[in-house]
């Protein structure tokens, strides 16, 4: 049985303690601004006005997986979450990963997965038999980390791609629906960081590092459909795709401002608008339909007076 907003949110607390002022995932990041325009192959694929062609303006935030204060050098998640500023329909939103795939194939996998990592009140550290037991159980909950720990960590926040990792549905012009999952491309191409460079470059060196490349000129994404062959699972977030399959691109993300501190437009909203119906709609991938919930209920605890 999928677990309620409450649970998830209490199993994200049990681990990491009451949310009060940071989002539990990806608590660390900066607010950025641009605008997005669609190609024709995106008003072809997706009926949704966000394709149209005309320049939409974005709420943009760039985050860090881990804690509040996890270094910029470290092996785990870079983000990339999109607000969609429509003139005339409602806001959509995204958050997507620098890596195909999600940590848990559904909710009931990442609640356990948390709750199994809650620190025991006796000991205050987690069990490491029962974290075994689980991740023996559960082996797709081990995927993205090793993908992480494979490769070394961006060189920037605009030379990375980001997935938006599930299968969504396309409602095209011609009334078909197709289902596809995304990728952002930076346009400047993949860049990582060297040994050295983890070794050398300050903890927070992304924020500094956006701000100065983007006074130079703005940085871009392109944004790229990725459809299924007969097989490619469609449903479980963990499981990624082949690399060669077909790719079209439906639109570009360009980066005009970065904020030039911590706090900004994007701090205080949820990226939880995740369907953009008719045009992007969910799949039956568990994951998406658990979001938005769970996301309000943090948006309100991280954004209420204390
Ligand atoms: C069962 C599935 C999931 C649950 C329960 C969940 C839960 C959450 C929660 C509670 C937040 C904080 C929201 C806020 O305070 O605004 C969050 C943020 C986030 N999640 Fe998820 N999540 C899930 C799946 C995913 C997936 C599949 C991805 C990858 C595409 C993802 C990427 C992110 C990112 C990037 C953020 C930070 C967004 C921002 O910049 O504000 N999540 N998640």
């Amino acid at each position: 049985q999928a677990p309620t907003p409450t649970q998830v949110i209490e199993a994200f607390e049990g681990v990491q303690g009451p949310i009060r002022t940071h989002r539990p995932s990806h608590p660390k990041g900066t607010c950025a601004a641009g605008f997005f325009e669609g190609t024709a192959e995106g008003a072809r694929l997706s009926v949704s006005p966000t394709f149209g062609g005309q320049r939409i303006p974005t709420v943009i935030r760039f985050g860090v997986g881990g804690g509040p204060t996890a270094a910029d050098t470290s092996r785990s998640t870079r983000s990339l979450s999109i607000r969609f500023q429509v003139p005339d329909g409602t806001p959509w939103d995204m958050a997507n990963i620098s890596v195909p795939i999600f940590g848990a194939p559904t909710p009931e996998a990442l609640v356990e997965g948390l709750r199994v990592r809650r620190p025991d009140p006796a000991t205050g550290r987690p069990n490491q038999e029962a974290i075994n037991a689980f991740v023996a159980a559960n082996p797709k909950t081990t995927l993205q980390g090793r993908l992480l720990a494979a490769n070394a960590p961006p060189a920037s926040w605009a030379t990375t791609p980001y997935w938006g990792v599930s299968t969504f549905r396309f409602r095209g012009a011609d009334g078909e629906v197709r289902p596809a999952r995304w990728v952002f491309e930076p346009v400047a191409g993949t860049q990582r960081l060297s040994e050295e460079q983890t070794r050398s470059l300050p903890s927070d060196f992304l924020a500094e590092e956006l701000r100065g490349r983007v006074a130079q000129g703005p940085a871009a994404f392109d944004m790229m459909l990725i459809f299924p062959q007969a097989g490619d699972d469609l449903n479980d977030p963990t499981a990624a795709w082949p690399d060669d399959r077909q790719r079209v691109s439906v639109g570009r993300l360009t980066v005009t401002e970065v904020a030039p501190g911590p706090g900004g437009a994007c701090d205080r909203i949820s990226f939880l608008a995740l369907a953009n119906a008719p045009g992007v709609e969910f799949s039956d991938d568990p994951t998406l339909r658990a979001r938005p919930a769970p996301y309000a209920l943090s948006q309100v605890k991280r954004t209420r007076p204390q």
